[in-house]
């Protein structure tokens, strides 16, 4: 049931009370729920998602960045590394959370990463075969929208078919596919073409598998939350802020599972079994220093009394540093820049969407993308230890041809005129670690979100090569007729050094902010959660979100799926229910 008001809430406390219904939190609500027997309330600062169309049109995700109804409208600090430049670093605030306004890349991740969770942790249950069984279990692959042959698009083998999130491959070709699937042809060495990304083994070019389904977004919201709404076990409370847990003993171990939280005034819950937390990686670290447990110091000279000592709370923090590159191309029949400004072709695909859900605006724009290593040989190797956890683990990421072949910056003003290709790159496995930290008591205040983007001189040297990797990929044959030129600063940046700097003034967010609660063995001290999840030195709280990813990995909503999807599992198996 979902509720707007707390005055329609039928209980005081419940078996769970989760914080945060987006990409974990209905996990765990879906899971949990399955058991008649089990009451869960799910508490959400956001709105309800259900009838917002730019929510589910694939192809107009990236409009919802500014929508500041449905996102949490954060900004970092300035950045050192990047001429002090503060970035935008939206997070979804709307039933779903993240995955109601992400990209919808479906990727889970490279087998090492999830190896490198089980030896960080010391729990083999998080190693890549042990989650492989929960991967399969959110997903259900559909036929694309077109109903073209996908043999040989993907390994059916490593999929799953009856999970709540139907994902897909492209249901509309760009001409530029052909030449991306040609030079893995002619130069399988360096650009070698991978069956599968979601395989264990990402590393190659592959097509690109998308959380859409029948035209439309599958997020968390989506797939496990509203088809079980008529469970009479679940209350869901939307518009609904936590402000902080409470420790309901007052004296031996904390116990957090009072939950306090603002909907028009203020209000206290409680869990009879467990509170999990499951607010996302900004704000999960937020929340646990609010109810005094992180830095205990920190939190003093705030006036928030510790609970615990806790200093890794908000610590640790990765994401992947974006830049994108952008060549000129006389040739526009490969490029949409031309259609994408003629308002009767915009019109039309959109009416097209409305109609039958296929065409341009039923995908996410990107058809091909690949994820590289730097030989063992590579030069950066003889200044930096290699921050990537394993031979599966990729260096950088390229996306070939992002946002349908048109001109692409994070800083460079949209040319009205002339046609554009361009690749958008990643820093895959950084070596920089940020940190969230809070600026105040006051639980609407904002943290101070430092992601610390190439503090590590490895993460720059790392996206200069991916720079060669994609201008070597375009010098291939397969492109000559569309005689590229590099565009723009780009063009300028003729040395190391330039490029360096373009990279500096340019870098911005993947949005993928992760391990600022972070899994560890219980005697680490640099973990938050132990490999249960379970908040270490209290009782009765539990963390699922990305912020209990020992380290970054892929894009991270099919990962936060499976840790959630595992995260259930784990309560289940705790509680016998
Ligand atoms: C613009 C963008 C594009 C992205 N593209 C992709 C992509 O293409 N592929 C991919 O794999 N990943 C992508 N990601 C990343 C991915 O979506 C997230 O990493 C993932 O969804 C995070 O899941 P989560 O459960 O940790 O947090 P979220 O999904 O963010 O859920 C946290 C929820 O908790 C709620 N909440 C927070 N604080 C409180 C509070 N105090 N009280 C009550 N509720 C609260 C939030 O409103 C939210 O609903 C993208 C992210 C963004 C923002």
């Amino acid at each position: 049931r979902l509720v707007d008001s707390i005055h329609a809430i039928n209980e005081s406390s419940y078996d769970f009370v989760v914080v945060g219904a987006g990409t974990a939190g209905n996990v765990l609500v879906n899971r949990l729920t399955a058991n008649p027997n089990v009451s869960v309330l799910v508490i959400e600062s956001g709105e309800n998602d259900d009838g917002v169309e730019g929510l589910i049109v694939p192809f107009l995700a990236p409009d919802n960045l500014s929508n500041t109804s449905l996102i949490w409208n954060y900004t970092t600090v300035p950045q050192t590394a990047l001429d002090n430049r503060t970035l935008a670093y939206q997070r979804g605030r709307v039933l779903g959370g993240s995955s109601s306004i992400n990209f919808m890349f479906y990727t889970r991740g490279p087998r090492a990463d999830f190896d490198r969770f089980a030896n960080f942790s010391g729990d083999e249950g998080w190693s890549w075969d042990s989650v492989f069984p929960f991967m399969l279990e959110d997903e259900d692959l559909v036929p694309p929208v077109d109903g073209h042959d996908t043999a040989g698009e993907f390994n059916p083998a490593v999929h799953g078919t009856s999970g709540p999130i139907q994902t897909t491959l492209t249901g509309t070709s760009f001409p530029t596919d052909s030449l991306i699937l040609q030079t893995t042809s002619v130069n399988s060495t360096a650009f070698p073409f991978n069956i599968d990304v979601n395989s264990g083994d990402p590393l190659g070019i592959s097509w690109v598998q998308t959380d859409t389904g029948g035209g439309i977004r599958h997020s968390s919201a989506v797939g496990y939350l509203h088809p079980v709404l008529t469970r009479v076990n679940l209350e869901v409370i939307a518009n609904a802020h936590v402000t902080r847990l409470l420790n309901i003993k007052s004296r031996q171990e904390p116990d957090m599972r009072g939950v306090a939280f603002y909907s028009r005034s203020g209000f206290v819950v409680y869990a009879r079994k467990e509170v999990i937390l499951a607010a996302g990686a900004i704000n999960t670290p937020q929340l646990l220093m609010l109810s005094g447990i992180g830095p205990s110091a920190e939190l003093e000279s705030l006036g928030i009394t510790p609970v615990i000592d806790s200093p890794a709370v908000g610590q640790h923090m990765q994401d992947h540093p974006l830049f994108a590159v952008v060549w000129s191309s006389p040739n526009s029949s490969f490029t949409l820049d031309a259609s994408l400004r003629n308002t009767t072709f915009v019109a039309d695909a959109l009416e097209e969407w409305v109609t039958s859900k296929t065409g341009l605006f039923s995908g996410v724009g990107t058809n091909l993308f690949g994820w590289f290593r730097f030989p063992p040989s590579s030069n950066i190797f003889s200044e930096f230890k290699d921050p990537a956890a394993g031979p599966t683990a990729p260096h950088v990421e390229i996306i070939f041809n992002a946002l349908q072949n048109q001109f692409r910056s994070f800083a460079q003003p949209i040319p009205d005129k002339g046609s554009y290709l361009t690749a958008t790159l990643a820093v895959s496995s950084p070596a920089s670690r940020g940190s969230v930290k809070l600026t105040s008591s006051n639980p609407f205040t904002f943290p101070a979100i430092d992601p610390g983007f190439l503090t590590h001189p490895y993460d720059l040297a790392a996206m200069i090569e991916a720079i060669h990797i994609a201008d070597d990929f375009f010098s291939q044959s397969p492109w000559a007729d569309l005689q590229l030129l590099p565009f723009g600063a780009f063009a300028n940046a003729t040395t190391d050094d330039l490029l360096a700097s373009m990279i500096r003034s340019e870098v911005t967010t993947f949005w993928h902010p992760c391990c600022t609660a972070r899994m560890g063995a219980n005697s680490d001290s640099s973990a938050v959660v132990d490999s249960n999840l379970l908040v270490k030195g209290v009782n009765g709280l539990r963390v699922v979100d990305a912020s209990v990813m020992a380290s970054l990995t892929a894009h991270l909503q099919a990962p936060v799926y499976a840790i959630a999807e595992r995260g259930a599992a784990l309560v289940k198996l705790a509680w016998d229910i």
